[in-house]
């Protein structure tokens, strides 16, 4: 069974103060999760301020993004070599990176690869748009799109990984998608493409859904079988509804163990 994690997406939002008061907040609630992991990914010029407010907490930090290459002329961007050291975790393949900047499978592929080997652990976001849905093609995008996300990395360790199941229409919309249709995708196109790339050892690989996740609808997600946690974005940016979306994912899983 995949460990249950909750992490919060604070995407381009909070000040260096905010920032840390929230994650603040986010620490002195961390004795209520009842074990649930929970990821604070700040704006990348954040990081060591949070990191610096959890430290010695259960709490974890990742980034929201980066570049594949160790350092160069990419201005602007924050290398994995950057990121040793500062956080655990990092987002890779968001859709709002996808759509807003233009990112392709092949660079998220280079990202991944880049992350493994620096023991940073991604969380490959995934989702299709509206139109795809609509159009019927949600299962092949989403199997698309994690194969390519993670071609060339069979053989390596993979230990960390962290696959985030976001469609497009449902992210920030107040619109998430029902528990059916995103356990269908999960437990569906999902993992039959994390099977057919790491066998057995798929069923360690926690899966996240996101899209307006809120503490009234975790619950009905956790309690899927193939979901095991959540990733948060306008609903992160508080300590208390993230905190108590992270508790009743346990709550949920715990039932459902
Ligand atoms: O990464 C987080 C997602 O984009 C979800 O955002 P949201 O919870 O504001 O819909």
């Amino acid at each position: 069974m995949p460990a249950t994690i909750v992490a919060g997406n604070w995407k381009m939002n909070t000040t260096l103060e905010e920032a840390r008061e929230l994650a603040e907040g986010v620490r002195s609630l961390a004795d209520n999760t009842g074990g649930v992991e929970t990821i604070l990914c700040p704006p990348a010029i954040s990081l060591s301020a949070v990191k610096e407010a959890v430290s010695g907490s259960t709490v974890k930090v990742g980034a929201q993004n980066m570049h594949w290459e160790d350092s160069g002329a990419f201005t602007g961007e924050v290398s994995p070599a950057m990121l040793v050291g500062l956080c655990e975790y990092v987002i890779l393949g968001h859709s709002e990176r996808r759509q807003l900047f233009g990112e392709t499978d092949a660079q998220i592929n280079q990202k991944v690869k880049a992350a493994f080997r620096h023991g940073l652990k991604p969380i490959l976001c995934v989702g299709e748009t509206l139109e795809e849905r609509e159009s019927g093609q949600a299962r092949e995008i989403m199997a698309r799109q994690v194969m390519s996300g993670l071609d060339g990395t069979v053989g390596l360790d993979i230990n960390g990984l962290v696959v985030a199941y976001e469609p497009v229409w449902a992210i920030g919309t107040g619109q998430a998608a029902t528990p059916d249709i995103a356990a269908e995708i999960m437990g569906g196109s999902i993992l039959e493409a994390l099977h057919s790339l790491f066998g057995p050892d798929a069923d360690d690989i926690p899966l996240l859904y996101g899209g307006s996740v809120n503490v009234g609808n975790i619950a009905d997600f956790a309690s899927q079988s193939c979901i095991h946690g959540a990733l948060v974005g306008g609903a992160s940016l508080q300590a208390e509804s993230f905190m108590e979306i992270a508790r009743l994912a346990g709550v949920a899983k715990s039932g459902n163990s």
